[in-house]
């Protein structure tokens, strides 16, 4: 079966068993409010948390791989900007295994060129997210598993990353990716799938998933005008 196929994957912090399939060529949205499991799945998507059920890409479970074909397969980019290494940009882009060419390649796309010699601790938190982003992008994974991949970037850093993830949806790759900002899932998403209390309660087209009802039992709040407000408690 062609796609990223999760079946029945149950984890200590999700509330029950959970289903879920990514195709190439889509964007999906991960949402829900903190603590409601996003983190948690995809790492259970990753295949770097131990638990119940199968995960399979294009047909072939992630338990028959070895970790090399996995990190072939499947990129993970966590939420955390942290690196603990003083290591360059190339460096830490190199770390996905791609040559000198894609290394200098992923370092453009993400508007880093000029920054690859420079000590990842000496950059700014997004600067830095933008780097490891790279380090994604160069691994030419299949299934791109992102972990608030527009968090800590400027306005027109979030919309050039998410031209990036379109690109790489168009070129073949299966997308999920989490976000707290719903204006750009709403409008850069094939696809939201919405959690909350670590269980999946809708999933579909954005503005399926995005209703008003759902936002005021998930979130707590409306539309307001091209914004949000927060629903009387
Ligand atoms: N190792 C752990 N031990 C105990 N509880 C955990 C552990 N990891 C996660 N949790 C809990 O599981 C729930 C889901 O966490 P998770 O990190 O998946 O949420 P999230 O949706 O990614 O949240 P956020 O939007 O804040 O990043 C949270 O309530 C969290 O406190």
């Amino acid at each position: 079966m062609s796609g990223l196929v999760a079946t029945a994957i149950a984890r200590p912090h999700l509330s029950g068993a959970i289903d879920l399939a990514v195709s190439r060529g889509e964007i999906v949205g991960l949402i829900g409010p903190n603590g409601s499991g996003k983190t948690t799945l995809l790492r259970a998507l990753a295949g770097l948390t131990a638990g119940y059920g199968t995960i399979t890409a294009d047909g072939r479970s992630l338990d028959a791989m070895t970790s090399a074909e996995r990190a072939r397969h499947i990129a993970y980019m966590p939420s955390g900007r942290r690196v603990d290494w003083p290591m360059r940009a190339d460096d830490i882009v190199a770390l996905s295994g791609a040559g000198e060419a894609d290394v200098a390649e992923a370092l453009t796309r993400v508007g880093m060129q000029a920054f690859a010699s420079r000590q990842v601790d000496t950059l700014s938190t997004g600067e830095r997210a933008r780097v490891l982003l790279a380090r994604v992008l160069a691994g030419r994974a299949d299934w791109l598993l992102l972990d608030e991949p527009t968090a800590n970037l400027d306005p027109g850093h979030e919309l050039d990353v998410l031209a990036l993830l379109r690109a790489e949806a168009t070129h073949g790759a299966g997308v999920l990716a989490s976000f707290h900002n719903l204006t750009l899932a709403e409008a850069h998403c094939d696809r939201c799938v919405l959690m909350a209390d670590g269980r999946i309660v809708a999933e579909g087209a954005p503005s399926t998933v995005l209703t008003e009802a759902n936002l005021a039992e998930v979130y707590g709040i409306a539309r307001d005008g091209a914004g949000w407000r927060r629903n009387a408690s």
